[in-house]
């Protein structure tokens, strides 16, 4: 399938993002470690928290997790200490997406746990037990994902946890959305030092949680609201926190610098409220930003960027390459499309100077199995109006109504063939 992309007149709408799909699989992984409680209240519908969910109730002995990182991270943790043999696999490119570094350090501490296909990647096959835990000494600068999925099986360990993260600390405010939320569900699970994490054999206990709307999903009106021309443009966004533990809350940062103001109906910090956004007209020429503790806003910025050509270096893209496609490759190839021409150094950087080649007539974008690929580059049809998205239904990884709200928000999203 293909969509065809329509920028509205005027941006005035009040759109309710998905749930956090971060928080939705943190919750659910604790919630059932934690052996009952009241379920984690407004849970995302995402495909990626919908296989934990599936997994979970069923227990399948052969356990899909299509293309979701952190439900594979986080489950074969979990499977490592829950009695029984299970297999866990994923789609094509979740074969590919490296889990030896998770493996090792569970068989460290004593889990069963067995390579069903190629050495370092999944599918796996584990025997759950119960494990002593003890001091861990980890990479921290693969996936966070990996640490996170130790952390939250910590507390059911006879020994605990005592991690030691090696190498520069990547996405470091995963892991602390996840003590956080351990320590919510009755944990005690902290930081002892700069690279040192510390948690006790002491249970989760069950207990309510409302879990906050996703940040990395509003950072594609964000996108929206910096591309458009219109000074009295404005679009409220239900169920964000000030205060916030996701870290692409900092979304709110780094769009006051492309002239995207934010501010909350209610202030008291924490509590989910509606967001905002208005123009201030006040934009950097220039960006340079280091994306270690956001990659997944990496490609928001780059499309955003050099469609308000504003050139910009960003730093800190070492991990892109193992996510949902190979971002780095995957935003070179189709900004050209639209005449943009980005410079990477070494994987780990983007640049663009303001280099550009002809843009196609009628670029078709193509998304890579990749919903932040769709939805980062949609919101470039305010500049490119008649936009062409390829497979754009890859965004129910994270935010299946994502097209259903651009219809709401004025956009025209037709079908290619069918168009009126
Ligand atoms: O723990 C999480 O919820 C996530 C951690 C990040 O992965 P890495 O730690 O692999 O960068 C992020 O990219 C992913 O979308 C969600
Ligand atoms: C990288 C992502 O997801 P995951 O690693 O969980 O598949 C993402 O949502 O951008």
């Amino acid at each position: 399938m293909q969509y065809i992309i329509y920028p509205p007149e005027k941006l005035n709408a009040t759109i309710t993002l998905p749930a956090s799909k971060s928080i939705s699989n943190r919750a659910l992984i604790i919630h059932a470690l934690a052996g009952g409680g009241p379920m984690p209240e407004n849970l995302s519908d995402c495909d990626d928290t919908e296989v934990i969910v599936k997994a979970l109730n069923e227990m399948p002995e052969v356990i899909d997790i299509k293309a979701a990182g952190t439900a594979m991270r986080f489950m074969t943790a979990f499977l490592a200490v829950t009695p029984g043999v299970h297999t866990i696999t994923g789609t094509e490119r979740m074969l590919h997406r490296p889990i030896g570094v998770l493996v090792d350090a569970l068989r460290y501490i004593g889990a069963e746990i067995e390579y069903a296909g190629e050495e370092g990647y999944p599918p796996l096959r584990i025997t759950g037990k119960r494990l002593d835990g003890g001091p861990l000494v980890i990479a921290g600068n693969v996936s966070s994902q990996y640490i996170s999925a130790l952390l939250m099986i910590g507390p059911v360990l006879r020994g605990g946890l005592e991690l030691r993260l090696t190498g520069e600390i990547i996405s470091r405010p995963y892991i602390d959305l996840t003590l956080w939320l351990m320590n919510a569900y009755g944990a005690e699970a902290e930081w002892n030092d700069i690279d040192t994490i510390t948690v006790k054999p002491k249970p989760y206990t069950g207990r309510r949680w409302l879990i906050e709307n996703d940040w990395s999903a509003a950072s594609y009106w964000y996108e929206m609201m910096a591309l458009s021309n219109n000074r009295d443009d404005e679009l409220a966004l239900a169920g964000l926190a000030d205060g916030s533990m996701q870290g692409d809350s900092s979304a709110r940062y780094i769009f006051s610098l492309l002239g995207v103001k934010t501010t909350f109906d209610c202030t008291e910090q924490g509590l989910p409220t509606t967001i905002r956004l208005r123009h201030t007209g006040h934009r950097l020429p220039r960006l340079e930003y280091d994306f270690v503790n956001s990659p997944d806003m990496a490609q928001t910025f780059v499309a955003c960027c050099a469609a308000m050509d504003i050139k910009f270096r960003f730093t800190g893209l070492q991990t892109l390459k193992i996510k949902e496609t190979d971002r780095i490759e995957a935003l070179k190839t189709e900004m050209r499309k639209l005449g943009y021409v980005l410079h990477d150094v070494e994987g780990r950087e983007l640049t663009w100077k303001g280099e550009r080649c002809e843009a196609q007539t009628h670029p078709a974008i193509d998304t890579y199995d990749d919903h932040r690929m769709a939805m980062a580059f949609a919101p470039l049809a305010m500049r490119h109006p008649g936009l062409r998205i390829n497979n754009p239904e890859v965004v129910s990884k994270s935010y299946p109504h994502f097209w259903d709200d651009l219809r709401r928000a004025g956009y025209t999203v037709e079908e290619a063939g069918q168009e009126a």
